[in-house]
């Protein structure tokens, strides 16, 4: 039997050692305020169990992990629209590259990059009577936690720098792919990244894609072909262009975001989330990398 306690703080006492802790993210203002020597880890089996290190109780910016929670409440609503208007491959480029989406004339390779998201997020708006609160309601109900909130200062500060999502919303309404005017999907989505989540509430929230649909509460949320089509798409495209490195090293499907989340889980198994704000140089939290290619090294659990 794992200990798996006694593996994460093995794990954290040897990570948080590390002399290059990555770089905090900046172009969103608010989020370079964040102090760089934070770091926590948790994991929350299927049957409940909790365990936990460091900094795991304390919320931060979950930015694009929130495009995989997006995605699940627009596949649940209507997934036929969603398939049309965006594909399932993963782009080999950075979250925010704009070239390619002119050059496949508008339609997002994968639902995990920007501008996918971006069209994610203009489909909840069509469908949802009250984008905002449905949306963060539908996040709380998956965690059974109603404390759950936006950060409004963190969308305000992605919003006045925000103009590279500008330009690829501009680009999408330009080919037809958004129903929605640009600044009415764009606050959305803002809203979408600046949710506050700590690890322990990330680890529940993603147990429904461990759970093959079903979440905490025993609420079915997901069909199981809609939580396998979800689950392929983190292992693809949940890493930017650092998919293929993190299946390699780690070998779990998972998302990252800039504020230094990073949520993985082992289907039927267990989920287990890390926050560390500094990045490596593709956007993914450098110490939760780490510990996390150090966690399936030492269990064998991994899917391969
Ligand atoms: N990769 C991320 O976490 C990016 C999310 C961020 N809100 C953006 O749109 O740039």
């Amino acid at each position: 039997m794992l200990d798996f306690q006694i593996i994460l703080e093995a794990i954290y006492k040897d990570v948080i050692k590390s002399k290059n802790k990555g770089t905090v993210a900046s172009y969103i203002p608010e989020l370079a305020c964040v102090d760089k020597n934070n770091f926590g880890v948790h994991l929350r089996t299927l049957d409940g169990k909790d365990y936990g290190v460091g900094n795991f109780n304390e919320p931060f910016s979950i930015q694009s992990i929130s495009k995989v929670l997006a995605l699940s409440k627009a596949i649940a609503l209507n997934e036929n629209n969603v398939w049309k208007r965006l594909g399932v491959e993963p782009s080999g480029n950075p979250f925010n590259r704009l070239s390619l989406l002119e050059i496949e004339n508008g339609i997002p390779r994968n639902p995990l990059n920007n501008d996918g998201a971006i069209v994610i997020a203009d489909i909840l708006i069509s469908h949802l009577k009250n984008p905002k609160e449905d949306f963060l309601n539908f996040v709380r109900t998956l965690t059974n936690d109603y404390s759950i909130n936006y950060n409004t200062k963190v969308a305000q500060s992605e919003k006045n720098t925000g103009f590279n999502n500008y330009a690829t919303t501009n680009l999408l309404k330009s080919f037809k792919n958004l129903e929605n005017s640009v600044d009415e999907v764009l606050d959305f989505y803002f809203h979408q990244c600046s949710i506050e989540m700590s690890c322990s509430q990330l680890s529940k929230a993603f147990y429904v894609f461990a759970n093959k649909g079903t979440c905490m509460l025993n609420k079915l949320r997901l069909t199981e072909s809609q939580t396998k089509r979800i689950n392929a798409i983190m292992l693809t495209c949940g890493f930017y262009d650092e998919a293929g490195e993190f299946a390699f090293k780690v070998g779990l499907p998972g998302k990252s975001g800039v504020g230094g989340g990073i949520a993985a889980f082992l289907p039927d198994n267990f989920v287990i989330t890390t926050w560390s704000p500094g990045l490596n140089k593709k956007g993914n939290s450098k110490l939760g990398m780490l510990a996390l290619e150090q966690f399936t090294t030492k269990t064998k659990q991994s899917i391969f």
